[in-house]
């Protein structure tokens, strides 16, 4: 499509870009993390787009389960052919961004790519690396990342895959005692993998040191067949992410070499010694990678879903608003609006703490570098965060959107289900989210409750500062209104605190009281973790070297963010005394107007995603705006519409029809 050609552009987007009235490219480079990185993606998608082996015969959704699965294993080892040919070299992790939307529906190697080879870049030690990085990376082993248990998958500790060492020929013993723990989950594992990092309990010496990493070769590396002593499979149909293989796994008395346990953080030497890690939750630190990953996929994902509901709601007419006058695009009633826009906003939040995320990991990585592991629990705790609140976010935003194009938007064409069933899976996946919300809380609540020990940890230090709790504020600048959120983060923790320490006071024990204060524990991650956002999003657009034209639309879509937020708990900010019912009222007022202030942008502002649309897949959110023949066409290729009449009539409905003659 030339996007140069309004010829052939829907006369309702050629409209609404010519309102523009800030840079789209300049936007599109702070959205991709500057102009080398615009390059590099567009690089990056223009081969993939051009390239013919990515299509598919008939859409996905007619195909069978096995071809859907072999359908995209295909297009994934094409991918990763096609990347490791390319002479300018590719960081995988770095493009990751770029290949969103190629593999439709859950990719067999993701795993591989995401968990298995960063498993082996943390975990292991450098002569492991030798052994088994280099051969990952060229895609000679695929590999799996299989923690999850039919029995156990947030209670790590209550893993039951036991690794038992035998010093007399220095073997592990991998062994599934039971029906629950056998693995159930992993991506990759039942189909594709011939290797993968177990997570299990590991016995030496008659102990048990908890669960840790293990390499295990599943299958021959000619035949591919599974090894004697391991059961593979596959666990069937799922919400979405179909054309993935997640698998089942168990071990029957299955024996690897010592040197296969990953041993960067602890060991277990040949006499069966075994010798802790710097920190003993170091094992879990490939899971605390990726959930640092997944909050730039739901910004990504809300991009896509964005992209098509603001586009559609341009080109959609119905109704009226002024009676007997034609009718309205959709995108001119106010309600659409408060649909649609807040989610762009949304988007920006979410990348701009993806970014800061993603600084303090290297910055802790480094440190960890050099055996200081100060701020690791800071890490878990804002990781879990915002793993929790980018994907709850995403998913919920994502369903706005498929709800803002009506009945169009329930059609697999629109790719708005799929969209969605890729999203809400990470709630669940990599921690779910009520569980990792409450490891926010644990981390919270030692913090208020270590007020005035230095621990270095930034994103709690406002839990000391009580004089705030006093005063409330009546500027409404964007500054004032992140002081807002973070006086409601410090009043909900500190009345957690407080209630827990009533009930211990009362005679219960903490571990119940935790409990009992769950609701409101959650609340209280909840809260923090959207200050965070707050905070984050006012800092970047506030310190951005931009056209007056980007800043204001940021700052409009920033304002828009803490507004909208405000609204949906406003509760807890009146509890607190930080703002009043009156500044409500007036922010519910302003939210209004910077919805009719972004509107006429909101087109332009989607525009700056810069998603083509090979990769978007939509029937609604296309460039050129040519909905309904789009829709038309992708329904021709129904199986069903092969013949006029189909085989079932015969079969069924005419022998009912002619039944009570
Ligand atoms: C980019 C897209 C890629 C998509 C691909 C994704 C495919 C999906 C893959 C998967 O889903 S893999 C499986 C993921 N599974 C999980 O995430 C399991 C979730 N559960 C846990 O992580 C843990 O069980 C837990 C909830 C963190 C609890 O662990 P544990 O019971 O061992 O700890 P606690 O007793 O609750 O806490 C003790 C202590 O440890 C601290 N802590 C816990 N985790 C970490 C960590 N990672 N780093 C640092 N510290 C950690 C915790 O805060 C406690 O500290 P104290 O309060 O005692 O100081
Ligand atoms: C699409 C997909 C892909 C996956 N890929 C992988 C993979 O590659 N590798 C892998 O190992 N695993 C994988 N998983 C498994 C995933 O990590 C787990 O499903 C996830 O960690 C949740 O664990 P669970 O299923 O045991 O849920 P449960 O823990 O059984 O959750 C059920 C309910 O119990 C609640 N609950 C549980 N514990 C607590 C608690 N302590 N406090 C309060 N509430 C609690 C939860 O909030 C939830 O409401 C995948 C899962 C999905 C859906």
């Amino acid at each position: 499509m030339d996007k140069n050609n309004e010829r052939e552009c829907n006369e309702d987007l050629i409209r609404e870009r010519r309102k523009c009235n800030f840079n789209i490219e300049e936007l599109t480079n702070i959205v991709d993390g500057g102009k080398a990185r615009t390059a590099r993606r567009r690089e990056i998608q223009r081969l993939l787009i051009n390239d013919p082996e990515f299509l598919d015969e008939i859409p996905q959704d007619y195909m069978s389960h096995e071809d859907r699965y072999s359908n995209e294993l295909r297009k994934s080892a094409h991918l990763m052919q096609k990347l490791a040919d390319q002479e300018s070299g590719h960081d995988i992790h770095q493009d990751i961004g770029a290949l969103t939307g190629i593999l439709k529906d859950g990719n067999p190697l993701m795993v591989h790519l995401s968990m298995f080879i960063p498993a082996i870049l943390g975990q292991a030690n450098s002569e492991q690396q030798e052994k088994w990085l280099g051969r990952s990376l060229r895609n000679e082993i695929i590999g799996t990342y299989a923690q999850t248990e039919l029995g156990h998958g947030t209670f790590v500790r209550g893993l039951e895959t036991r690794a038992t060492y035998d010093p007399t020929v220095e073997e592990f013993v991998l062994h599934t005692p039971t029906i629950t723990a056998t693995k159930w989950w992993p991506g990759g594992l039942g189909k594709t993998c011939n290797y993968c990092v177990v997570m299990a309990q590991l016995y030496t010496q008659g102990r048990c040191y908890g669960p840790h990493p293990f390499i295990v070769q599943l299958r021959d590396e000619e035949t591919h067949r599974s090894l004697p002593g391991i059961t593979l499979g596959e666990i069937g149909p799922r919400l979405g992410l179909n054309s993935n293989d997640n698998g089942f796994l168990k071990f029957e008395n299955h024996r690897i070499p010592r040197t296969n346990m990953l041993m960067k953080h602890s060991q277990v030497l040949k006499d069966g010694t075994y010798v802790k890690p710097l920190h003993n939750k170091l094992s879990y630190g490939t899971m605390m990678l990726v959930r640092v990953g997944i909050v730039g996929a739901c910004s990504r994902s809300l991009q896509y879903a964005v992209t098509i509901a603001t586009r559609y709601s341009a080109v959609r007419h119905q109704s009226e608003i002024v009676p007997g006058q034609p009718e309205p695009q959709i995108l001119d009633y106010q309600t659409q609006q408060y649909k649609v826009i807040p989610q762009i906003a949304s988007v920006f939040a979410l990348i701009f703490s993806a970014r800061s995320l993603s600084k303090i990991q290297s910055s802790v990585t480094a440190k960890l570098k050099d055996g200081n592991t100060d701020l690791l629990p800071e890490l878990h705790s804002l990781s879990s965060g915002l793993k929790a609140l980018s994907s709850s976010d995403a998913s919920w935003g994502v369903e706005v959107c498929r709800l803002a194009c009506g009945g169009h938007g329930y059609l697999a064409s629109s790719n708005l289900p799929r969209t969605y069933t890729g999203t809400t899976c990470a709630i669940t996946y990599e921690g779910e989210n009520t569980v990792l919300l409450l490891q926010v809380a644990r981390y919270l609540i030692k913090s208020y409750r270590s007020i005035g020990k230095e621990t270095g940890a930034s994103s709690v230090s406002y839990l000391a500062d009580q004089t705030s709790l006093a005063s409330s504020s009546s500027s409404f600048s964007n500054k004032a209104l992140v002081q807002a959120f973070k006086l409601s983060a410090l009043s909900l923790v500190a009345e957690a605190e407080a209630r827990l320490q009533k009930l211990c006071d009362m005679g219960q024990e903490f571990y119940h009281a935790w409990n009992y204060c769950s609701v409101l524990l959650l609340k209280c991650a909840e809260a923090h973790t959207r200050y965070y956002i707050c905070e984050k999003y006012e800092q970047t657009v506030d310190s951005l070297k931009a056209s007056e034209g980007v800043k204001n639309v940021l700052q409009s879509l920033c304002r828009l963010y803490l507004i909208y937020h405000i609204t949906l708990t406003h509760g807890d900010f009146l509890k607190c005394g930080a703002l009043t019912p009156r500044n409500i009222a007036v922010l519910e007022g302003e939210m209004c107007d910077l919805l009719a202030v972004l509107r006429p942008q909101a087109v332009s502002i989607v525009d700056a995603f810069d998603i083509p649309d090979e990769l978007l897949g939509s029937t609604l959110g296309c460039w050129d705006g040519n909905v309904y023949q789009r829709l038309y066409d992708e329904a021709l290729k129904s199986p069903l519409n092969k013949t006029d009449v189909p085989d079932a009539y015969y079969k069924y409905l005419l022998p009912l029809m002619k039944s009570s003659l």
